[in-house]
């Protein structure tokens, strides 16, 4: 029986949620609260496995499908492993990447269709979709820009795809929030690192504050 609270961070390459992600788990911590920070496709070993597979600069004949259910295992195994135990325990989870990661890239921009990928999601999910979600919004062009500059950051697979494609994850990201409108934050992600952060701690300090935590 779910108790925690499940928060996602969404958006296109490079719009800084990795970097935000961190600096929140250590400014919650620095407040009192327990938070589990963790990553998608990956967080546990089968999982970083199949991450391994899927970006894979080498990998180059994968069928779409297949790179669809390969998300949605490495999903299942995370969710069964770390993200529903913790949930269970009454924990705080935020998560670098999830179900609207699939629909975005697998759904929308390589046209597998949104509904379809949701639909063997919730197969991987069982009913799981996040509390809350944080969306990084800025331009892809940027985006690609900011990893490209970061040359500590291994280029993958999914980044050597053309701008267009970053720009219909883009446009699969619009349609899913206008979907479920009610469990999205949409943060401007084209400022600094510290205005970023102020803004998504203040939203994510009042989510808690709403679960009554
Ligand atoms: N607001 C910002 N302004 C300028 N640079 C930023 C900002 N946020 C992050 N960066 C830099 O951009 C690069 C990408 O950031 P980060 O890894 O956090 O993005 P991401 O959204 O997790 O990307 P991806 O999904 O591609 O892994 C890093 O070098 C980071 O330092
Ligand atoms: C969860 C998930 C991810 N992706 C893509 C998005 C990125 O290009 C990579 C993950 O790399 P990151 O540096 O950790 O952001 O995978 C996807 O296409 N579908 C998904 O479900």
């Amino acid at each position: 029986m779910k108790r925690g609270i499940f928060i996602t961070m969404e958006g296109p390459e490079g719009a800084g949620k990795t970097t935000i992600t961190h600096m929140l788990g250590k400014a919650l911590q620095e407040e009192g609260y327990q938070v589990l920070l963790t990553r998608e496709p990956g967080g546990v070993p089968i999982a970083e496995q199949i991450r391994e597979v899927i970006l894979n600069k080498e990998n180059t004949a994968m069928d779409p499908r297949t790179e669809a259910l390969l998300y949605a295992a490495a999903r299942r195994q995370h969710l069964v492993e770390v993200v529903m135990p913790e949930l269970d325990r009454g924990g705080i989870v935020l998560c670098d990447r999830f179900i609207d990661s699939s629909l975005a890239y697998q759904g929308h921009a390589r046209g597998l269709d949104i509904e379809e990928v949701y639909s063997i999601n919730k197969f991987a999910i069982g009913g799981m979709m996040p509390d809350a979600t944080f969306f990084f919004d800025i331009d892809p062009g940027e985006g690609l820009r900011r990893i490209q500059s970061n040359g500590e950051r291994e280029v993958n697979r999914l980044d050597l795809e053309a701008l267009d494609f970053h720009k219909k994850v883009c446009e699969g990201y619009q349609l899913i929030m206008n979907r479920w409108q009610d469990r999205f934050i949409i943060v401007d992600a084209g400022r600094t690192i510290e205005e970023v952060f102020e803004e998504t701690k203040a939203g994510l300090l009042n989510l808690l504050k709403e679960s009554g935590r």
